[in-house]
């Protein structure tokens, strides 16, 4: 062994050796019971206490235990509003003990490094269709299989997956193959989150060089032709043909997005609950760029006598036909419209537009509203379902940076922004007077229910 790395080994065994000694006791004056509690110690009793209430209430409601091993662990917690407020107190508290045991200084060096290898890698994976060459159940796949399949030479892939594992993806066998973890065979098995792996590694993450330029240069509502994203990947291309119509262009990437957001299906069950939709009873009911129908299906599955209308761009027609149910055939149709164009279905009940106006800067939003007002009837309902930010320090902090985050992605995409309630208001008021926002439900992870109403 040559001199170096032998004293490196050296070293790395006494530091083994010093964390696995036990610690000297204290002196007595020292003792915990007469020393004010540290943040450290604090942290860690919250911890404590949170996670046994965590588990008395994942037990009450016969919700199987998480697993960081286990691929059979369920994927989601209950909705259960105790146990998600429990579980993300829980998160703050953990991921402050954790920046804590870090400290500044190395929490700076992992995190310039790992934004940028994390997202290689995460890029890599999803390119290659790593996740899914790795199988659900069996011994695991060699390195030379894996290698096969994804073209990554065997020596750089074996480096990827060391990378990955400390990220708590997949994990290797005694025999030298690679299995599955939890949360990576949660890619294997969910293609919507496959797919929006894919367009934020893709199409967002390409944008990041110009994002200082673009804030610079066009501030907080660039014209769509103009944002982040539509600089680095269709300069040149006017001012007014933004994201939307691009994707348009190339039928895999509207598929795609398609497929990530009937997939990542965010907070579905609160929109199914979260408005009165058996009180339309045999009512109409009109989905704005409602992609592959999944939100009308969802609906429609508990309210079957309202009728659904999903209208969005032509290329999604085919699709929209191959992945809709059958029981929901007489119920639920496609149709093109394009949102800037009068609404061709006159006298719906209710005109649904979910993550929808949060694409959309207000100059845009106005004119997409304007465009329905000749349909509406008096009464009728417009139901947005969107991010509702609260005022900062309101929500638990993991729930914050979902929302901020996704805040951040419409303007990088789109140009666009997440509202406040405030906001709402003020944006149905500017676009007709007629129109009132009359109930503003939020629901969880930031998100809310805006129930507009046609005053006529
Ligand atoms: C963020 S997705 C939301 C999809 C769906 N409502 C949901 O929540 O899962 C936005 C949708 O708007 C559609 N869209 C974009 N521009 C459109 C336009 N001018 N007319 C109609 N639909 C459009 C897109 O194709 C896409 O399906």
């Amino acid at each position: 062994m040559r001199p170096e790395i032998r004293q490196l080994w050296h070293s790395w065994n006494r530091m083994r050796a010093a964390s696995k000694a036990t610690p000297a006791m204290p002196p007595s004056e020292l003792t915990t019971a007469t020393m004010p509690p540290s943040e450290l110690t604090t942290l860690a009793s919250r911890i404590s206490a949170l996670t046994t209430e965590l588990t008395t209430l994942l037990t009450a409601a016969n919700a199987p235990s998480p697993s960081l091993t286990s691929l059979t662990a369920p994927e989601t917690y209950p909705p259960d509003e105790a146990a998600q407020a429990t579980r993300l107190a829980l998160i703050d508290a953990a991921t402050q003990l954790r920046d804590l045991a870090i400290g500044p200084a190395e929490w700076w060096k992992m995190a310039a490094l790992t934004c940028t290898d994390d997202l290689m890698l995460l890029t890599v994976f999803t390119e290659t269709a790593l996740w899914t060459a790795v199988p659900l159940s069996g011994p695991g796949i060699s390195h030379a299989s894996l290698s096969a399949k994804t073209g990554i030479p065997p020596r750089l892939l074996a480096r990827l997956l060391r990378h990955a594992m400390t990220l708590g993806l997949f994990t290797s066998t005694n025999a030298e193959l690679i299995t599955h973890t939890p949360l990576s065979a949660t890619v294997c098995r969910n293609e919507g989150i496959r797919s929006f792996l894919g367009h934020c590694t893709d199409e967002v993450a390409r944008g990041i060089p110009f994002a200082t330029a673009v804030a610079r240069e066009e501030g907080e509502g660039p014209k769509v032709g103009r944002t982040v994203v539509a600089r680095a990947l269709w300069p040149g291309c006017g001012d007014e043909v933004g994201f939307w119509k691009f994707l348009e262009e190339e039928p895999w990437r509207v598929e795609r997005f398609g497929r990530a957001m009937r997939g990542m299906g965010v907070s579905m069950a609160s929109l199914v609950e979260g408005f009165a939709w058996g009180g339309l009873g045999e009512g109409l009911v009109v989905d704005v760029g409602g992609s592959l129908g999944h939100v009308s299906c969802a609906i429609a599955a508990v309210n079957p006598d309202l009728k659904f209308v999903v209208q969005d761009v032509p290329k999604l027609a085919a699709e929209f036909e191959s992945v809709r149910p059958v029981e929901f055939r007489d119920r639920v149709s496609f149709q093109a419209h394009d949102f800037f164009a009068e609404q061709p279905v006159r006298g719906a009940d209710v005109y649904l537009f979910k993550h929808i106006l949060h694409d959309w800067a207000d100059a845009y939003a106005l004119r997409i509203i304007r465009a329905l007002v000749p349909a509406l009837k008096t009464g009728a309902r417009i139901v947005v379902f969107d991010a509702v930010l609260p005022p900062r320090g309101v929500l638990p902090n993991h729930a914050e940076r979902l929302v901020t985050a996704l805040d951040l992605q419409m303007w990088m995409v789109l140009g666009a922004r997440e509202r406040s309630a405030e906001m709402w208001r003020e944006l149905f008021s500017a676009a007709d007077s007629r129109l009132s926002v009359v109930g503003i439900k939020l629901v969880d992870g930031g998100m809310g229910i805006v129930e507009v109403e046609f005053k006529g």
